[in-house]
């Protein structure tokens, strides 16, 4: 198959600009295994999933032409207003199959060109042109290729072969059958040596599991199973003991000689890491100081007049020589004491090193010679907008159908719980405490008009107040697999919409009926209210109303905010006004009228007055067509349905790019 697309960027092009939501346009992971057929231009598509691309040759070459990335911050002088501040600027590079590196010190945007390479960038601010063998990205593109974030993405309750399942069963077709996955997940596996740790769950703060660097192994897994052309890696080695990160480069290595193309940022790397590198992106403030051959760095600093020490580690030199350091600019000890940065280390009293060094490389042969492979790729693609070649490879569908994504992501998230059943157990312990509590405070409670009344009143309080506060932890539901959620669904695991739902049905089902039920059961019959069974069924739905409306709020601040302090704030301050509003602890007709418009969101409201239908009899009201009634669950359903859209849309709509 030809591919001749070809793709001019002017600032709004989605293929560097890259797309929130890959539901527009899907992805077949596993049909996108590019291999080249000629250099520039053209692909064939190959394999759905026949063979394990590690024995494979198939990487992409990857080519990135005059790339700016700005951002707006604040002014330091007037905080009200926003300045551009240029991150990358004017970047030229070509990433290859093999070991490309992104090297430099902190804040030079090792991350931001990166993250710009993967399609994972915010769109605004970004201008240039990115192509994958000389043609456009596909919209998709970010769906398409691996890439390892720097903190952990993989459940931890899950054993390494029970992930990497995960994103096998969700990231290739139906066309690959169970069988295949099974020994594709094998495969990984015995490529990545985690053979002996397969069935051990990757740990968290409760389960002690996989080491660090085993850890770092399956978040490289979760990626090869889709036998990604490109594989992005941020920062791999960090947060790895020495060993363990010269095993993860080696594999990476391993990979890069099958003809896979690894592209990662690094901040430091020792000398047998360094020398596992075999394109070398040497980044300050944002600007290219070095392009080209590993091998051929040294001599590149040493033709502007740096010269290595002996028994100094390259990075280690390069670092210095861009941060300024005296100690590799000058021998002179006196020299060295009085200028510790890089603006008094200027050569010529004007020029800064970082100048010297940008201009260095674009005045030498390095940068001729990548100018040399640029230009021919990009002069292509210009030619082939000139003559309206212009293709774009077809949307394509997400790998499998809502339907598989749900069950996966359900089963998936019970399992979670069920293994981490810390939270569950006391959801359920704290509830049979109260429900005993509450029964003995207001045992047999009698039907005298006065304190049996007044008894009934405080007793529905008691128990809504219970079950409206019990679901204060339905509010890490999103925050705690944030990051996992966001990493997934930016690569195409799944649609927002199969996550939402098996996320909150496998929240609702153990945690908030369950619970309300055995709860409801145990109070009304320790209370002594009437043996009647639409009674008890009316105080039971009741109940799980409220729980509902109340974990419903939970869910949107959940799904809104990061941060589990705020959020728990949040969610207190939302309670405790609806009680305030109950129409118990203050006459609602003596509030303030601006204030009024509270008592219709108010869970506590609507349940006193649901669960009051045990006592219509007495005032001789047919309970069952008493509207009164049954209005207050429909205004506790419209607040569930409500704040659940709003929770769904929070996420749906959240902005996943960096
Ligand atoms: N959204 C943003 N708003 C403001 N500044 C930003 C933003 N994104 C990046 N920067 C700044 O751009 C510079 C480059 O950031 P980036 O994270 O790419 O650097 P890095 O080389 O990866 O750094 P590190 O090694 O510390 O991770 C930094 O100074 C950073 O503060």
């Amino acid at each position: 198959m030809t591919s001749n697309v070809v793709h001019v960027n002017n600032g709004q092009d989605p293929l560097v600009n890259g797309h929130t939501n890959p539901s527009s346009y899907g992805v077949k992971a596993d049909t996108h295994v590019w291999v080249p057929v000629d250099e520039k231009t053209e692909h064939r598509r190959v394999g759905n999933g026949s063979s394990f691309p590690m024995q494979q040759k198939g990487g992409s070459t990857l080519t990135i032409h005059n790339i700016n990335y700005t951002v707006q911050v604040k002014e330091k002088t007037c905080s009200c207003s926003t300045q551009d501040k240029a991150i990358l600027k004017g970047i030229d590079g070509i990433f290859k199959p093999g070991m490309n590196a992104i090297l430099g010190p902190t804040g030079s945007g090792k991350s931001s060109l990166l993250d710009v390479l993967a399609g994972r960038k915010d769109p605004s601010g970004l201008k240039g042109t990115l192509l994958l063998d000389g043609a456009p990205l596909p919209k998709n593109f970010k769906c398409m290729v691996g890439y390892v974030v720097q903190d952990d993405v993989v459940m931890g309750t899950l054993s390494v072969r029970e992930n990497f399942h995960f994103s096998a069963a969700l990231r290739l077709s139906a066309s690959v059958g169970p069988e295949e996955r099974k020994e594709r997940v094998n495969n990984v596996i015995r490529e990545l040596g985690l053979q002996h740790c397969a069935e051990t769950k990757i740990g968290n703060e409760f389960i002690r599991g996989v080491s660090g660097g085993e850890r770092k192994r399956c978040n490289i897994g979760m990626e090869l199973i889709i036998s990604p052309p490109l594989l992005f890696l941020d920062e791999p080695t960090t947060g790895l003991d020495a060993n363990t990160a010269g095993t993860v480069m080696l594999l990476l290595k391993k990979l890069a000689l099958n003809g896979r193309t690894i592209i990662f940022s690094i901040h430091q790397p020792r000398y047998s890491i360094y020398r596992l590198i075999d394109n070398l992106v040497l980044l300050s403030l944002g600007e290219t100081v070095y392009q080209g051959p590993c091998e051929d760095s040294l001599q590149f600093f040493k033709s502007l007049g740096y010269t290595i020490q002996e028994h100094n580690n390259p990075p280690d030199f390069f670092l210095d020589v861009i941060n300024g350091d005296p100690n590799v600019t000058t021998n002179d000890i006196g020299q060295i004491l009085a200028s510790t940065d890089m603006e008094k280390v200027s050569q010529n009293g004007e020029e800064t090193v970082h100048d010297k060094l940008v201009k260095g490389f674009k005045n030498s042969m390095w940068a001729k010679n990548l100018q040399q492979q640029v230009e021919p790729i990009f002069a292509g693609y210009q030619e082939n907008v000139r003559v309206g070649k212009v293709q774009r490879l077809p949307p394509v569908e997400f790998a499998t159908g809502f339907g598989t994504q749900f069950i996966y992501c359900s089963h998936r998230t019970l399992r979670n719980l069920i293994r981490n059943p810390a939270v569950s157990v006391l959801q359920v312990f704290t509830m049979a405490i109260f429900a005993i509590v509450v029964g003995a405070i207001y045992w047999d409670i009698d039907n005298s008009c006065k304190s049996g009344l007044q008894n009934r009143t405080g007793a529905f309080f008691f128990i809504i107040m219970n079950m409206v506060f019990g679901n204060l932890s339905a509010v890490e539901l999103f925050i705690k697999n944030r990051a996992i959620f966001l990493h997934e669904n930016v690569s195409g695991f799944y649609r927002v919409s199969a996550y939402f739902l098996s996320t909150v049905i496998c929240d609702v089902i153990p945690m908030r009926f369950l619970p309300t039920l055995s709860f409801a059961a145990v109070v009304y019959f320790m209370i002594g209210f009437e043996s009647v069974f639409d009674k008890f069924s009316i105080f039971f739905l009741g109940l799980f109303f409220v729980s509902l409306a109340a974990s419903s709020i939970s869910f949107c601040i959940s799904a809104s905010v990061r941060i589990f302090a705020v959020a728990n704030l949040l969610i207190a301050m939302a309670y405790v006004v609806m009680m305030v509003f109950s129409g118990l602890l203050v006459n609602l007709d003596t509030i303030p009228d601006f204030l009024e418009w509270l008592k219709y969101l108010s869970i506590f409201r609507y349940s006193l007055t649901a669960l009051s239908n045990e006592y219509l009899d007495f005032q001789g009201i047919d309970y069952k067509t008493n509207w009164d009634l049954w209005v207050n669950f429909v205004a506790m359903g419209v607040m569930s349905v409500g704040f659940l859209v709003l929770a769904y849309l929070r996420l749906r709509f959240m902005n996943k790019l960096k």
